[in-house]
C-alpha cells in the first residue's frame, strides 16, 4: 500500500526534525525523504527511527534528495541559515533566499502533471512562497506559506482577555507573518459563536503577543517555537493528505480577493486535499483593510528585490 510521501528539506534543524518525528508516531502513516545539509544528523535521525520499529509499524524513512521531489505529495522547506538570538524574520530573507534556491529550482522542473504541495516554513514565509509561486506553472493552490501559529498565539491571548478555554476560540491573524500582522477582532468565536472584544480587551491582548516576543527575546537563545510550528504543519499536511476540508490561514497568493493580486499574504482558506479551494473573503474594517494592503505592498516590494529565481 502506497502511503502519502512527505519530503522535509532542512530535516535535521528543530522544525524539520520535530515535523519527523510527529509524522513518524502519527496514527496514518507516511513514507518522509530527509533532507539536510548536516547529512550526519540526518544519519542519526534515520538510525533513531530504526529502533521504533518494535512499538508498532516499521516508519518508512529514508535519506532523501531533490529526485524525491516528484513523486512526493507534500515538500516542506524548513531549511535556513543559522538563526540569531531574536531578529526580525525579514532579516534572514536573502540569505534565505540563497538556500532555498537550489531546491526551489528543482521545484520548477517537476511535471506539470505533478499533483502534490509545497508548504514554506522558511522565513519570511511571504516573499519565499511569494517568490517560488512567480516561476512555477502550477498555480496557486499548491504553495502555501505556514502562518498559523500567529492566529494559535492570537487563540491563546484572546482566550485569557476573554476568561475562556483556549481550545474554544477561534481567532484569526492574516496580512504578513512578520511585525505588519493584522489580527481580526471582528472574527472572534467562542464554541462556535461570535464574540464581542472590547476595546480593553484587545490592548490586553496586542500587549501578550508583543510581550511573547520580548520574553522570547531575552531568553537568548536562537531557537525557534519548533513545538507549535511541527504541530501546525504536521495537522496541515494531515488536512492535505487524507482530503479533510477545514479553514486554516496560509499565505497564498491573492487573485483580487482583498482587492489585491500577484501577491502572497496570509489570509483565511479553506483547503482539501486539491489545496487552497477559496480563499475565504471577509468584512474588513477600514485599519485592518489598510494593514492588509500595507503587508501586501511591503512582500511584494521584497519579492521583487528578489529578481529571478
Ligand atoms: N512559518 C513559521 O511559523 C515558522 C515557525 C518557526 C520557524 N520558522 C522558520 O523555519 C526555519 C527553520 O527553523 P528551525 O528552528 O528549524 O531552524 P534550525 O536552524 O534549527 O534548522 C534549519 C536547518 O536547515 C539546515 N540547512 C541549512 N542550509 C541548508 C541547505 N542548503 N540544505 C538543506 N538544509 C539546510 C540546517 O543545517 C538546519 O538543520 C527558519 O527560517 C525559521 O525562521 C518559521
Amino acid at each position: 500500500m502506497r502511503h502519502p510521501k512527505v519530503t522535509i528539506v532542512g530535516a535535521a534543524g528543530g522544525v524539520g526534525s520535530s515535523l519527523a518525528h510527529l509524522l513518524i508516531t502519527a496514527p496514518d502513516a507516511y513514507e518522509i525523504a530527509l533532507i539536510g545539509r548536516d547529512t550526519r544528523s540526518v544519519a542519526c535521525l534515520l538510525m533513531d527511527s530504526e529502533s521504533l520499529a518494535p512499538l508498532g509499524r516499521p516508519p518508512v524513512v529514508g535519506h532523501g534528495d531533490t529526485g524525491d521531489f516528484h513523486d512526493s505529495d507534500i515538500i516542506v522547506i524548513t531549511a535556513s541559515v543559522p538563526l540569531t538570538a531574536w531578529a526580525p524574520r525579514a532579516d534572514s530573507m536573502s540569505a534565505n533566499a540563497e538556500v532555498v534556491h537550489p531546491y526551489f529550482r528543482e521545484i520548477t522542473k517537476v511535471s506539470a502533471d505533478w499533483r502534490g504541495h509545497v508548504i514554506v516554513v522558511t522565513n519570511p514565509i511571504d516573499v519565499l512562497s511569494g517568490w517560488l509561486r512567480r516561476h512555477t506553472h502550477f498555480g496557486r493552490s499548491r504553495i502555501l506559506g505556514y502562518s498559523w501559529n500567529d492566529s494559535l498565539r492570537l487563540r491563546v491571548a484572546v482566550a485569557r482577555a476573554l476568561g475562556e478555554d483556549a481550545a474554544d476560540i477561534t481567532a484569526w491573524v492574516i496580512g504578513e507573518h512578520g511585525d505588519a500582522f493584522v489580527p481580526l477582532f471582528g472574527h472572534v468565536l467562542s464554541k462556535g459563536r461570535h464574540v464581542r472584544v472590547s476595546a480593553r480587551q484587545r490592548e490586553s491582548v496586542l500587549a501578550e503577543l508583543r510581550d511573547f516576543y520580548t520574553r522570547w527575546g531575552r531568553l537568548g537563545r536562537a531557537r525557534t517555537t519548533v513545538w507549535t510550528t511541527a504541530s501546525g504543519v504536521a495537522r496541515m499536511i494531515h488536512d492535505l493528505t487524507h482530503g479533510r476540508s477545514a479553514d486554516w490561514t496560509a499565505s497564498v497568493a491573492l487573485n483580487g480577493e482583498y482587492g489585491l493580486s500577484d501577491v502572497n499574504v496570509g489570509v483565511p482558506v479553506t483547503m482539501d486535499a486539491r489545496g487552497v479551494l477559496r480563499v475565504v473573503e471577509w468584512g474588513l474594517d477600514e485599519a485592518e483593510h489598510t494593514a492588509l494592503h500595507q503587508a501586501a505592498s511591503l512582500v511584494r516590494q521584497r519579492v521583487d528585490g528578489l529578481g529571478a529565481l
